[in-house]
């Protein structure tokens, strides 16, 4: 006999297996009562296989695993033979009735499987031996743990593959006894299975099932009819599969124009769609999708997923596809339809998150050519600002006769853009929305507002930011602006007539097919979003109660509950990348329809994102805050060095971002870090900047919405200006790199990736502030760090910032 395999033999016990389960005609090795220590090849123990007597265990038991080396050949094969399973005489009768007959070619066949299972083939000197898997993870230094994990494993899937035996051996039996009994009359099946008649058991169960399933073509009809008597039946929001397969944007189009699709590719390059725009886009273009388990048709959306994941392009892909594909329809009206609305509302609450978004649907629309207004970007077209204070046209200046004059909503204008209130008093709606409560406790809108004005063609609401924009301060302006835009379509529909009492029916709205789906795996970890009793605010109903003035009518909207549930006549949209406790009241009140896109990722921090804390030193605060960012910058010196041997320069250092939790605490870090020649820029709610209408003063921080590569471009030529200034006035020049802000930047705005470090110098408000923030940085795969200072000895960090750091940790990706 080959020497080899008898090495393999003596190395290892006599126990033969087969796919981690006994093979058959062998009984289990495993004592009655001990259970497999791990890492040991034996099996769980199952009532399939009988087992031996205590004896007749040990008889089998392999005294010592031994090294190929070793030279010893303790009893040879013959001896590893004896202990393949031996019939006692009270054992053999039950062996034979249950497996059958031992020859020798069958025992050949098992230790030929079993030594594929327990041994491999190696090299050791010069030879090739079979050795014990386990000498040979030792000669290999393999380590115990992931020999412990393999052997997990193993041991779950021949568990799994007994319970699974045991399930079919059940209704094999089931099938069996009842097919039995109708073909003799014969009751008495346990008769016939002790008589081994299992070739009859085994037709009648192929019989039973060729019955029930019939040929291919009916079972497929079957299967068919099922699945859409399925989707008829999927109420409203069920969850359901998620197609998330990652197809690249090409296979979107179509539907998606070639205009879009070009743009797309020039913001991204070859990138995929991210998980979120992944779910976004099979859930808006259906027809796209091979699998296509639940679809329902549904008006109101929620996209859910972490900071930086490309929400923005997972709700405007749709919107614009959606806009060109209507495009034609309505113009075949007089032809000046078109120009008296919009077809789409983008709600953000900043002006600064406005004026990028808008940036980015200009992006994306530049080839398909849909005109874009934003309410944040005041300066008409055409007039120049007499002087840098011009007050005349700042943000607060600018009316709605401005823009219909000169640059506004009246003209052409497929998408605009704006903060709700701005929307609001563009559109003449209003001048001040509230909300009250009112003598009976129940909450009350009340605005004073014009004509509506341009909102009849409406087809979709997106509301960035969602958990903002329905938060405590923007929700009357939304809320308000939700109502009016539902106004003016019910009327354009002809349904002005009691809107509020008969629910709008789906086929009027353009909305797509869409998938339901739910991610079950989302993280909720910091917020409820399921409402508790005290948390839903009380019912909602549309009453006019107040008398309204001739010209400009005050209104006061009572929130009434059968309108809460019926669908908006026109596409809503919710973004957002954490869906906080008071969101989910929102929604589980208002919206309890809306359908909820969420990334398996949702309030996680992004995977790229690292995150370190830092103790104050117990000085001066500031000083701390300089001596931190002098570090980061030597560090990405002295990695500049070794990687490039280029000599570092102030033009060379990364962003900085700094958040303050108030407008006079920036101001005055900017200051005191000035004068420790740190060259800063603050911008607070309360900055005059800020009313300019463009975001130019944050140029070098936000990212540019434009072609792949002009980021790069843009700062290279940014750092061009610096050094020709430079040598011009023969004075160093430091650009700005750090930027302190407030939380007024800390939401949706889309940072370059230069931004490299994001420091939170006071305690973040709460868990969803910290997400916010530290999102800044970390965005699309880039790598960023959030530095958290505060942290101390137990007695100097507030509980608070204890558990943030804590909480901190679990938000891992
Ligand atoms: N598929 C993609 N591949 C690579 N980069 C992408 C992809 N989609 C979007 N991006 C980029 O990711 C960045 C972040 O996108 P976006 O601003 O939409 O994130 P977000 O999820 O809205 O973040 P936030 O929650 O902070 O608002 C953008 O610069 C965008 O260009």
């Amino acid at each position: 006999m080959n020497r080899t395999v008898r090495l393999a033999r003596e190395a290892g016990g006599g126990q033969t297996r087969y796919k981690g389960r006994p093979l058959r005609g062998q009984n289990s090795p495993e004592g009655s009562t001990s259970r497999a220590p791990r890492g040991s090849r034996t099996p769980p123990s199952s009532s399939r296989f009988p087992r031996k007597s205590d004896s007749s265990r040990s008889d089998r038991r392999p005294e010592s695993r031994l090294s190929p080396h070793s030279g010893s050949t303790p009893s040879g094969s013959d001896r590893n033979l004896s202990r393949l399973p031996r019939r006692t005489s009270e054992g053999s009768d039950r062996n034979l009735s249950r497996f059958p007959r031992r020859t020798p070619e069958s025992d050949d066949k098992f230790r030929r499987v079993y030594e594929k299972n327990m041994y491999s083939r190696t090299k050791v000197g010069h030879s090739r031996v079979y050795v014990n898997r386990e000498v040979k993870d030792k000669m290999y230094g393999r380590t115990t743990k992931a020999r412990e994990v393999e052997s997990d494993t193993q041991e779950r899937r021949s568990r799994k593959w007994e319970e699974g035996g045991s399930r079919e051996r059940a209704r094999g039996r089931e099938i069996d006894s009842g097919n039995l009994e109708r073909r003799s009359g014969r009751r008495d099946v346990g008769a016939s299975r002790e008589r081994g008649d299992h070739s009859r058991g085994r037709e009648a169960t192929m019989d039973t099932q060729e019955r029930r399933l019939g040929s291919k073509e009916e079972y497929r009809e079957r299967r068919e009819r099922r699945r859409n008597r399925e989707d008829e039946d999927a109420a409203l929001p069920t969850a359901g599969p998620a197609d998330t397969k990652v197809r690249p944007f090409t296979a979107y189009s179509p539907p998606l124009s070639p205009g879009l699709l070009q743009s797309v590719t020039e913001l991204l390059g070859t990138n995929p769609p991210s998980p979120i725009q992944t779910l976004s886009l099979n859930y808006f273009f259906p027809q796209n999708r091979k699998s296509n388990p639940r679809t329902k048709k549904s008006s109101e959306t929620l996209l859910g997923a972490e900071t930086g994941s490309g929400k923005t392009l997972a709700y405007l892909l749709p919107v614009l596809q959606s806009l060109k594909e209507t495009e034609q329809t309505e113009d075949k009206g007089d032809g000046k339809q078109r120009f008296n609305s919009p077809r789409a509302l983008i709600l953000a609450p900043t002006h600064e998150l406005c004026r990028q978004l808008a940036a980015s649907v200009k992006q994306l629309t530049h080839i398909d050519k849909l005109r874009t207004v934003c309410f944040s970007n005041p300066i008409p077209k055409g007039r120049k600002r007499a002087t840098a204070n011009d007050e005349s046209l700042y943000d607060e200046d600018v009316t709605p006769e401005d823009y219909e004059a000169q640059h506004g909503f009246l003209r052409p204008a497929d998408v605009v853009v704006g903060t709700p209130s701005k929307m609001l008093e563009m559109f003449r709606l209003s001048d001040s929305v509230e909300e009250k409560l009112d003598e009976q406790g129940e909450v009350v809108i009340k605005a004073d507002y014009g004509e509506s004005k341009g909102l009849d063609r409406v087809q979709w609401v997106v509301v960035d930011e969602a958990d903002v924009s329905f938060g405590k301060n923007f929700r009357p302006a939304t809320r308000a602006l939700l109502h009016f835009v539902r106004e003016a379509r019910l009327k354009a529909l002809g349904r002005s007539k009691a809107p509020d009492k008969e629910p709008v029916p789906q086929d009027e709205i353009t909305t797509p097919e869409v998938q339901v789906i739910e991610a079950e795996s989302a993280e909720k970890e910091y917020t409820n979003v399921t409402p508790t009793v005290t948390d839903v605010p009380p019912p909602v109903s549309t009453e006019d109660t107040s008398a309204a003035p001739a010209e400009k009518p005050t209104t006061t909207t009572k929130v009434d509950p059968t309108k809460a549930f019926t669908a908006p006549p026109f596409n809503l949209v919710l973004s957002t990348a954490t869906v906080s406790s008071s969101l989910g009241t929102q929604l589980a009140v208002y919206h309890p329809r809306m359908i909820q896109l969420l990334s398996p990722n949702l309030h996680k921090l992004p995977a790229t994102l690292r995150t370190e804390h830092v103790s104050w030193s117990g000085g001066n605060r500031t000083a701390d805050v300089a001596a931190k960012i002098f570090s980061i910058w030597t560090q990405e010196a002295r990695a500049m060095r070794l990687e490039t041997g280029k000599r570092y320069t102030s033009m060379d250092r990364s962003k900085i971002l700094i958040f303050c939790n108030t407008a006079s605490h920036a101001e005055k870090l900017g200051r005191e870090l000035g004068e420790k020649s740190i060259s800063t820029f603050v911008l607070t709610s309360e900055s005059t900047l800020r009313r300019h209408g463009s975001n130019k003063h944050l140029e070098g921080f936000l990212k540019v919405a434009d072609k792949a590569g002009d980021q790069g471009k843009i700062e290279a030529q940014a750092k061009q200006t610096w050094k020709e200034q430079d040598l011009e006035d023969k004075q160093p020049v430091v650009p700005t790199a750090v930027l302190i802000t407030t939380s007024l930047l800390s939401r949706g705005l889309d940072f370059a990736p230069s931004v490299k470090n994001v420091l939170i110098m006071d305690e973040p408000q709460n868990m969803v502030d910290f997400v916010h923030r530290a999102g800044r940085t970390g965005r699309a795969g880039a790598e960023g760090k959030v530095i958290l200072f505060g942290k101390g000895g137990k007695r100097s960090e507030s509980s608070y910032l204890q558990e943030l750091r804590t909480r901190a940790k679990t938000l891992r990706a």
